[in-house]
């Protein structure tokens, strides 16, 4: 059974959230991109500029200077720039609008650690702010490795670029917010020597996604989930963030990062607060961030032992993906031969709190696995009592809700219905919301939304300094068990569901399949 939503006529052929952002005004900005040539500015900060300035939602007078370490004139980097838009844009870039936000570009090329080349900086930015007028934005983000935060950070200060009176200055930073809790501890005690928490915008790109904020959207805004969004009907919660893909080319962060930083302590810890907080006061971000925070603090941190029991890690090895024969994780070009990071993770986490209390909470992601998906799939409780089961009904599922992330975007809640015919015969069936159908048009990417809520200083979709310190206190342990534990380091094959020893993780409640 497809219960298809139809779209609003009011709203058809429109998207209802780049409407709304073009309808807030955005006072004059530089955004200045501290790793301009990197691969997340060359996949999607480059092309998720091109979109908002398509959709007309940045403001009219933007600058957009680029910084890396090599040397290149403003138009070898606009022609970089140009051939990143082109080929990673989610729509084909209109000319006049691809050469009117190119003719904002710069480019200043430096090491990240010369001090003394951040006056150039200053200068050239102040030069762009003379045309602003009135308010002015100065946003700076880092998309480059962890390892140079703190070096620019403490670098804009002594240029004097950390604050203005007449300038919003904010410093949007990229993940990993450190690499564990201490790192992240230290960070933190640079960051806010030099920028007030409020200019501060720490990103987690899963919180950019539509489909992510409609999880809170799903939750809040109808009244008949909530009453059983409790430990007394669901049986357990799975999180997964499966990937087809390998490495690629990342194998310098991958291999320092692993699985377990790389997206369970951020974005596999953010879907799991959303899912769990209370409902806030208000969309307002340190409400928000409040709820989530108290979910995360009501994690208990696992003990040693609780860590060999509560969590798989392992290393995909050659076989198949999509279709053509691979090496594996060790084969994977900057790999070291010896190395034991984890490609998959496997953790199962509980919410110590009287809505959650005995809800094992499952959390799986791995490189490699049979398809990419991204799903939250909360189980639901069996019927007391099954009325049918003497007349011979086969098939009683407990009911499934399954919010799915990507690629499916949507939500399909699983439910038991009579299969036609003389007999009182249960099978389950899904009732389905897609996106794609409901609104007939295609969800801006989260960069798109995240880069212009930074620029209108609006930070309920980042995460504030405690969420991200109550995060690293949650993984943390399992890092360092994993560091002290030599044994334990599973295998499993390119292009399969993942290792074994996952499955007996999650027993006697089994994974969703992928
Ligand atoms: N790539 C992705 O899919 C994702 C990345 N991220 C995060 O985004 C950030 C950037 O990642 P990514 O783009 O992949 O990294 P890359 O390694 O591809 O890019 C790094 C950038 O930093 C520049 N750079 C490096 N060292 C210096 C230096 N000493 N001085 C000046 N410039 C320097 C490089 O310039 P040059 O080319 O001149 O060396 C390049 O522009 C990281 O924090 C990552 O965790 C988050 C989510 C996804
Ligand atoms: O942050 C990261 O996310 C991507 C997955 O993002 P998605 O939007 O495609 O789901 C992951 O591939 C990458 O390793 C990680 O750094």
């Amino acid at each position: 059974m497809a219960v298809d939503v139809k779209p609003d006529p009011a709203t058809l052929g429109e998207n209802p959230l780049i409407e709304g952002l073009e309808r807030l005004p955005v006072p004059a900005t530089t955004l200045t991109i501290f790793g301009a040539t990197g691969d997340l500015a060359h996949r999607k900060l480059l092309p998720a500029l091109y979109n908002l300035a398509h959709e007309g939602a940045l403001p009219e007078r933007f600058n957009l200077i680029g910084i890396s370490r090599r040397e290149m004139p403003d138009d070898e980097f606009r022609e970089v720039a140009r051939n990143a838009i082109k080929q990673y844009s989610r729509r084909e870039p209109d000319a006049t609008v691809l050469e009117g936000l190119l003719s904002r570009v710069r480019y200043v090329g430096f090491d990240f650690a010369d001090v003394e080349s951040y006056k150039k900086l200053k200068t050239l930015i102040e030069e762009l702010d003379e045309d602003g007028g009135g308010k002015l934005n100065r946003d700076f983000y880092l998309s480059t490795a962890p390892e140079f935060f703190p070096v620019i950070v403490k670098a804009l200060k002594d240029a004097d670029l950390n604050y203005d009176p007449d300038v919003d200055v904010r410093c949007i930073i990229e993940k990993p917010f450190g690499v564990d809790l201490e790192s992240a501890r230290e960070l933190q005690s640079v960051v806010e020597h030099v920028f007030r928490e409020s200019q501060v915008y720490r990103i987690d790109h899963y919180l950019g996604k539509e489909t992510v904020q409609n999880v809170m959207a799903f939750r809040f805004a109808n009244f008949m989930f909530e009453p059983v969004w409790n430990r007394n009907y669901i049986e357990n919660i799975q999180i997964t963030a499966a990937e087809d893909i390998g490495i690629g080319t990342r194998a310098g962060y991958y291999d320092q990062a692993g699985a377990l930083r790389d997206l369970v302590q951020n974005h596999m810890l953010q879907l799991l607060t959303l899912v769990c907080m209370e409902p806030p006061a208000s969309f307002e971000a340190d409400k928000v961030r409040d709820e989530k925070v108290k979910v995360l603090h009501a994690i208990t941190p696992p003990t040693p032992e609780e860590v060999r029991q509560c969590t798989v890690r392992a290393q995909y090895t050659a076989g198949d993906e999509g279709g053509e024969d691979v090496g594996g994780y060790l084969e994977e070009e900057g790999v070291p031969d010896d190395s034991r990071t984890e490609t998959y993770a496997a953790i199962k986490l509980e919410v110590h709190n009287w809505r959650w209390a005995g809800v094992p909470i499952y959390l799986r992601t791995g490189k490699r696995l049979t398809r990419k998906v991204t799903e939250i799939a909360v189980q639901l409780k069996p019927v007391p009592h099954l009325a049918f089961q003497s007349q011979g009904s086969v098939g009683v599922q407990p009911n499934q809700l399954v919010l799915t992330m990507q690629p499916n975007e949507g939500v399909s809640l699983s439910l038991g219905a009579k299969i036609p015919g003389s007999s009182m015969r249960i099978r389950p069936v899904n009732m389905e919301f897609l996106y794609g159908s409901a609104f007939m048009s295609q969800s801006p990417e989260a960069y798109e939304r995240l880069i212009m809520d930074a620029m209108r200083g609006e930070a309920t979709l980042f995460t504030r300094n405690d969420e991200v310190l109550a995060q690293w206190a949650i993984i943390d342990p399992i890092l360092k068990a994993w560091d002290a534990d030599k044994g334990k380091l599973h295998t499993y094959e390119s292009g399969s569901a993942g290792p074994t020893a996952a499955d007996e993780l999650i027993a006697p409640h089994k994974w969703r399949g992928l």
